[in-house]
Formats: C-alpha cells, sequence, structure tokens
C-alpha cells in the first residue's frame, strides 16, 4: 500500500501529498473502496456522489480495478452537467461517468441530470429530492483552476445554498479552461449555464475525497490552503470540514510554503 510523503491539516482540513498522480489515485481508490465496504457492512447499501474531469481518471480505473465493492447495492449521482447538451456529446459529463464507470460495473443504480431537459427548473427540483431522499455516504471531488467544486464557480458559489440543485451561469475562467483541456473546440462551443450540486450538499457527504493532482493545479491548491476561506476560492470551504481530505502530488503542492502544514486553525 502506498503511503504519503506528507499528511498534515489545514483548519479541519486533512492533506496528504503523493509522489506521482498514479500513486495519488491508487491510494484514494483504496481509502474509498475500504471506506464504502465499511458502509456497505454497516447499512447494507451505500449512496455516492461522483465527479468528473481529468482528476478522476486513474482514480475510476484503480478503483474499478481493485474489485472488492458490491457494486449492486451502491447508488451513484454526480456532481454537475452543462444544460442543453445531450448525453452523446463528446464532453457531457453523463457520457464520461457511462464510459468511465457505469458500463464497467455491477451498479445498482446511477442518476444522472439530464442535461438537456426543456425543464431546468423542474430537473433541479427534482435531482435535488433524489438526493435529499438520504444522506450521501461519500463524495469524490475535483477543483478548478478557479477554484470551483462542482459547478460553484466563484461568481455563483453560496456557502448557504438552500437547494441541492441549481442552474449557474459558467464563468469566463472555467469556459476557457473547458477549452484549453480539449473537451470543446471553442469558446462559443462552451454552454452558458450548467446544472451544479451546490456546496451546503456537498459538505453534507460523510466523507469527502477531494483529488487534485498536477502542476496547473498548484495555484489554487495555494490560494485555497494559505488565502482566505471565502467563496472567490469555493474550494476553500472544505477546511471547514473534518470528514474531508485533499489529496495533492507533489506538482500541485509545489506552491505550498513549508509553514502550511503548521497551519494553526483560525478562532
Ligand atoms: O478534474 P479536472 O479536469 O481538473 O477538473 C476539475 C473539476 O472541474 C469539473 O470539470 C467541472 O465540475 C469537474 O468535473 C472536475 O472535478
Amino acid at each position: 500500500m502506498p503511503t504519503a510523503k506528507k499528511v498534515f491539516r489545514v483548519d479541519e482540513l486533512n492533506v496528504q501529498i503523493y509522489r506521482g498522480e498514479t500513486e495519488l489515485a491508487q491510494n484514494v481508490a483504496e481509502i474509498a473502496q475500504n471506506y464504502l465496504r465499511d458502509v456497505l457492512q454497516q447499512n447494507g447499501k451505500a449512496f455516492v456522489l461522483l465527479a468528473t474531469g481529468n482528476s478522476q481518471i486513474k482514480f475510476l480505473d484503480a478503483l474499478i480495478a481493485l474489485d472488492g465493492i458490491d457494486w449492486q447495492r451502491v447508488t451513484c449521482f454526480h456532481l454537475d452537467e452543462y444544460l442543453g447538451i445531450s448525453a452523446a456529446h463528446a464532453a457531457s459529463f453523463r457520457r464520461y461517468l457511462r464510459e468511465r464507470f457505469h458500463n464497467r460495473v455491477n451498479l445498482k443504480e446511477f442518476h444522472y441530470i439530464e442535461g438537456d431537459t426543456l425543464e431546468p427548473i423542474l430537473e433541479c427540483d427534482r435531482y435535488s429530492k433524489l438526493l435529499q431522499a438520504q444522506p450521501i455516504d461519500l463524495c469524490c471531488l475535483g477543483v478548478g483552476e478557479n477554484g470551483h467544486i462542482a459547478f460553484n464557480d466563484p461568481s455563483v458559489a453560496n456557502f448557504q445554498d438552500r437547494y441541492s440543485v441549481k442552474l449557474v451561469k459558467l464563468d469566463q475562467l472555467n469556459q476557457q479552461q473547458q477549452v484549453k483541456q480539449g473537451h470543446f473546440p471553442s469558446l462559443e462551443a462552451v454552454p452558458k449555464y450548467a446544472f451544479t450540486v451546490t456546496i451546503p450538499t456537498i459538505c453534507s457527504a460523510k466523507k469527502i475525497l477531494c483529488l487534485a493532482p498536477g502542476s496547473h493545479k498548484a495555484k489554487i491548491v495555494q490560494k485555497m490552503l494559505q488565502g482566505d476561506i471565502s467563496t472567490d476560492c469555493p474550494v476553500s470551504v472544505l477546511r471547514q470540514y473534518s470528514q474531508t481530505t485533499l489529496f495533492l502530488d507533489e506538482d500541485s503542492a509545489s506552491l505550498l510554503s513549508q509553514s502550511t502544514s503548521s497551519h494553526t486553525r483560525k478562532s
């Protein structure tokens, strides 16, 4: 079992640093597997909220390869989806999750956000009710370069949202990143709006595993851990939740000062 190079806390948040992304993904998969096995043993069922994005690819592969979870007792949800694109679209999060996860495990059920619905407000309501019907046992997260979790960009993030799912306008930086990462051919092709699970619902999960490998995440990781807890950097909210672990590699942790590992709790 790979071990973290460094382990520390920032406020309530646990942080683990690994040498590289592969080691990080393997380790998070083992943590997720052990946790889900415990939940299944205790409750007979488990509810999981999954992220998409490049940061989740190796983790999902490793989790599936471990082959130690009775997926037939697991129900999955996902964090976000673009408004107005079909489930067959190359950039659809439903497609990503079907191909990279759902088609490869014998899952009880996967509830998808219907991004191409003609009634988006009703879809927010429908998905909110599904999420609220039971506690979420495990939430897996990535972090955007603008600090978003799910599609809670700084421009729309609210730590007190009353609803579980909302429709948001994507900010420009986020849209540019979707093009840079090759998900869309041009800025004009990126949808302007998306569905997102809100921050309070994400933070209500009993366990949160947040993966942020890669040098392109170094700046936002520094802001998240060394800046203020604020909607300017939505992921910083995780510093208030002790059930959360942030997994970094040497590249994403490269801008952290030595003193971060001894960061003191705010009064
Ligand atoms: O994993 P990536 O590609 O770095 O993206 C970060 C996060 O942003 C999103 O793409 C948008 O919510 C998530 O799917 C992902 O976890």
